[in-house]
């Protein structure tokens, strides 16, 4: 125990709790252009080698290095064109090449076309091509990645350039985790979705619902399931989660989770079976959140119910936990960092996530923040930085990790 939280890292709260958590199952052999933002459940290994023959970087002229001597004119002895086998190297001359064509066997360099003079089917090599090195200008056969070997690790997420890996080794089927199953139960009497009636000064629209759908639906290896609304009754709380964990990998409440009386969440949860792994984080905003999981492996958050908590929340310590849950190997997070442009002097006892704007490459400046209820402030942000606890350099150049929306 740290002091009066079970973790002193919100990190190290998500490691001990990603360890009770199951990985989603496999869906066998999807097509790969369908994949795209899917997780990899088998490596892609390299049915060829890459690239597949020597080849040619260069348009120009294949060449053997003893051409280079003496400054007589050499004869253009044939033409290696990509899309074509080579031709073979002539005994006498040089073969003119294009990017990307396969080096005649025997051919030692590649000269730049500018680096000769051209005329009438010879050529002559200027100045700068008599430095010409042996296997200049010639992509090896397998220098990128050699037949068999592993390009891509199952338990990654598809960028555009795996995309681009996967269909340059011929694989267009391959085994992915299924998308994480998510459902959303926001809580609280005073909040609904007021369509027709606007809300009375004592109701609120269910903003939740939709940070947290907002975020869930930018990964392509979440499934958002459902959301659900329940007021504070408990046994309709105990109801809710139950039907929700026969559909659902994970669920993500927002409030009911600090001390109130009508805060039922954390008694519901060890209800319906939920193991408390922690309950308050030294962190703000979001301090109340409470992670647990469910003895086959489930993950249930309980986030604040305050908007830019439960948003914060839900970027910060849900994402990672439903990319455990995914099956990705690097799950968690290793953000890009950020100087403050304006930090301030104050320093807090817990990891401060503070809204920022970018201003430049690396460089944000704070907004001006009512606090967690200032949903406009966060609409206003880029997302929010990490600062450290008791941190007395804020002011000075310190750069912090960088959670963008
Ligand atoms: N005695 C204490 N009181 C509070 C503590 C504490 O430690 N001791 N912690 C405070 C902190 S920090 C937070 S954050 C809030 C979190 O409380 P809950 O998770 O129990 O959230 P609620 O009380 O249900 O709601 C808080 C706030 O957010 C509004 N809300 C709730 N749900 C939604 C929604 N879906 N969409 C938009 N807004 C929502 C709700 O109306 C309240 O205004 O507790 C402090 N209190
Ligand atoms: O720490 Mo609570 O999450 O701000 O208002």
């Amino acid at each position: 125990m740290a002091g009066k939280f079970a973790f002193d890292h919100p990190d190290d709260a998500l490691r001990a709790i990603a360890e009770k958590l199951s990985i989603v199952g496999i869906e066998k052999s999807l097509a790969t252009t369908c994949g795209g933002g899917r997780v990899f459940a088998e490596p892609v290994v390299a049915d060829r080698d890459s690239p597949a023959a020597d080849v040619s970087a260069m348009d120009g002229y294949a060449i053997r290095i003893g051409h280079l001597q003496g400054d007589a004119p050499v004869k253009v002895a044939g033409q290696a064109v990509p899309g074509s086998p080579p031709p073979s190297m002539p005994a006498e001359g040089v073969v003119q090449i294009f990017t990307g064509a396969i080096i005649p066997k025997g051919a030692e360099a590649v000269v730049k076309r500018e680096d000769t003079i051209e005329s009438g089917g010879v050529i002559t090599f200027r100045d700068v091509a008599l430095q010409t090195s042996l296997g200049e200008n010639i992509r090896r056969a397998g220098e990128n990645a050699a037949a068999g070997s592993q390009v891509i690790a199952a338990g990654k997420q598809m960028t555009a350039a795996d995309r681009a890996v996967a269909i340059n080794f011929s694989c267009f089927g391959s085994d992915f985790f299924m998308p994480v199953k998510v459902g959303v139960i926001t809580t609280g009497d005073e909040v609904g979705i007021f369509l027709k009636d606007r809300p009375q000064p004592w109701q609120l629209q269910n903003s939740n619902q939709f940070a947290l759908g907002g975020l869930l639906a930018q990964k392509p290896w979440i499934e958002h399931v459902s959301s659900d609304h329940c007021g504070d009754q408990k046994s309709a709380l105990a109801d809710a989660i139950a039907a929700t964990l026969k559909t659902c990998d994970v669920i993500l409440m927002t409030g009911g989770v600090s001390m109130g009386d009508y805060d039922y969440v954390p008694d519901v949860v060890r209800e319906v079976g939920g193991d408390i792994v922690f309950h308050g984080l030294p962190i703000r905003p979001g301090k109340p959140i409470l992670g647990a999981a469910t003895n086959d492996g489930k993950l249930i958050l309980g986030l604040p119910g305050n908007p830019v908590s439960a948003t914060i929340g839900c970027r910060r310590m849900a994402l990672p936990l439903i990319a455990k849950k995914s099956g990705q190997t690097s799950w968690l997070p290793r953000q890009a960092v950020v100087r403050l442009a304006n930090p301030g002097d104050k320093t807090l006892p817990m990891h401060w996530m503070r809204l920022v704007r970018l201003t430049d490459h690396g460089t944000a400046e704070v907004i001006d923040s009512q606090g967690s209820g200032d949903l406009v402030s966060m609409s206003q942000s880029d997302g929010f930085v990490e600062v450290s606890p008791n941190n007395t350099d804020s002011h000075t150049d310190v750069p912090w990790p960088f959670y963008p929306w």
